[in-house]
């Protein structure tokens, strides 16, 4: 009999959780791992065993809070056998008093949804398993962990924004998100490649939502994302940093509220925004390899090409904040699979020393920069649950 910790990982595409063996302690023994990813017409749900059987492949029509019902049964069903001693979240969003991971109990779930303004898109959603379990199971164990522990070391200076200083006391300041992706990425690369663990390295966190993190000798110095999870690259369906100009403008001439800002900025901009058609890097690649002259082509194209362009211009950013760059990282559902998007950054990078070893790249190998070139470039996928799961298991 195996006493399980569960692990999830809410992102705004998608919910990824994962069963570990607990006796298995540090060497993180995954037992069953699955994702639910949202879709127009509700969800698409698939599991596997340790060892790649498929448990599940089936499309759910339950949207919102219902899905984590149809998800608990499921988990119940599968696990009889065996004793669930704890579940780890991820939570996007820590604010100012959550600087690392913690147990969750209502004082600590009413604290962080009062975070909710900070992140509307991900605030709810990421606190809802939680909620959802600490009312069928009161007393099993919950750890939440943050987005936003890992950009702790950020100095303070680059934490400020520059607003009148009672926005400060608010908390109106910089956090920065994907921490959990970061921290493992960071561990990764100790292993992989120390001259990049002690180096300055930025690593590319690439998927529904986007940032990039500046890691010197290992720790934050700076990041894309700010206050919230709109600001730095373009997205999926955010437009990531933009002209506050803009905002004025959409309220003074268009009459936008709140209700319309959000949808606007976080759900209806990025790529879907940009190309007209989809938020998903796949889509857009098929739809333009099957018509590749077509109008909706050349909307994909530019969307395409914005995308890279916003993340090139950041990386020169945190390059020069570093004071130069010894290897670059792409991780998530983009940075690990795309490996046109990988070659176009690259080949726009190649006055930093970037050069890509194109076979390698194409293959999705370990190390895809070439021998001479200066920056080392690595694909590594990047394990949250895992992170998670450790950090769940430091707190039992
Ligand atoms: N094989 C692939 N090729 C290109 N892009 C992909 C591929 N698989 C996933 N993606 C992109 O990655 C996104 C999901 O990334 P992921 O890191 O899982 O996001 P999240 O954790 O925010 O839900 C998808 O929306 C899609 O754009
Ligand atoms: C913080 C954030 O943008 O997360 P996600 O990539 O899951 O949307
Ligand atoms: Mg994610």
């Amino acid at each position: 009999m195996h006493d399980g910790v569960v692990v999830f990982n809410s992102g705004s595409s998608s919910l990824k959780f994962r069963i570990y063996d607990k006796a298995a302690s540090q060497q993180a023994t995954v037992l069953v791992k699955g994702e639910i990813e949202h879709t127009p017409n509700g969800a698409r749900f698939c599991a596997q065993n340790h060892d790649g059987t498929v448990l599940a492949q089936e499309d759910w029509p339950q949207t919102g809070l219902a899905i984590y019902d149809q998800l608990f049964q499921w988990l119940e069903h599968f696990t009889p056998k065996g004793r669930v001693v704890a579940v780890g979240h991820r939570i996007v969003h820590g604010g100012a008093d959550f600087l690392k991971p913690v147990k969750i109990t209502p004082d600590v779930l009413d604290k962080l949804e009062r975070l909710t303004p900070f992140d509307p898109l991900h605030q709810q959603a990421t606190l809802a398993p939680a909620k959802a379990i600490a009312q069928k199971w009161p007393g099993l164990v919950q750890v939440a962990c943050f987005d936003t522990t890992f950009h702790s070391t950020i100095p303070k200076i680059a934490r400020l924004l520059p607003l009148p200083r009672r926005y400060q006391a608010q908390g109106i300041v910089r956090y920065g998100f994907h921490g959990i992706s970061y921290s493992y990425i960071a561990k990764c690369l100790t292993q992989l490649d120390p001259t990049l663990a002690t180096g300055r390295t930025i690593i590319a966190h690439l998927g529904s939502g986007a940032s990039l993190c500046a890691l010197k000798a290992g720790k934050s110095l700076e990041t894309t994302m700010g206050f919230s999870a709109l600001d730095g690259l373009m997205m999926g369906t955010r437009c990531g940093a933009i002209d506050p100009g803009v905002l004025l403008y959409m309220v003074q001439e268009e009459g936008a509220d709140w209700h319309t800002l959000v949808q606007t900025l976080y759900h209806d901009s990025g790529l879907l925004g940009v190309s007209g058609i989809s938020p998903d890097m796949r889509i857009l690649r098929a739809l333009r390899a099957k018509n590749p002259t077509s109008e909706q082509s050349a909307r994909i194209t530019e969307a395409l090409s914005l995308f890279v362009y916003r993340i090139v211009q950041e990386i020169g950013a945190l390059t020069a904040v570093m004071g130069g760059l010894d290897g670059l990282v792409f991780t998530a559902g983009i940075g690990e699979h795309d490996h046109m998007l990988r070659q176009e950054v690259c080949q726009a990078l190649s006055w930093a020393g970037v050069v890509l070893d194109t076979t390698a790249n194409q293959q999705h190998a370990a190390l895809i920069s070439a021998s001479q070139s200066r920056v080392s470039v690595r694909v590594i996928p990047t394990d949250e649950e895992r992170e998670i799961y450790l950090s769940t298991l430091a707190l039992l």
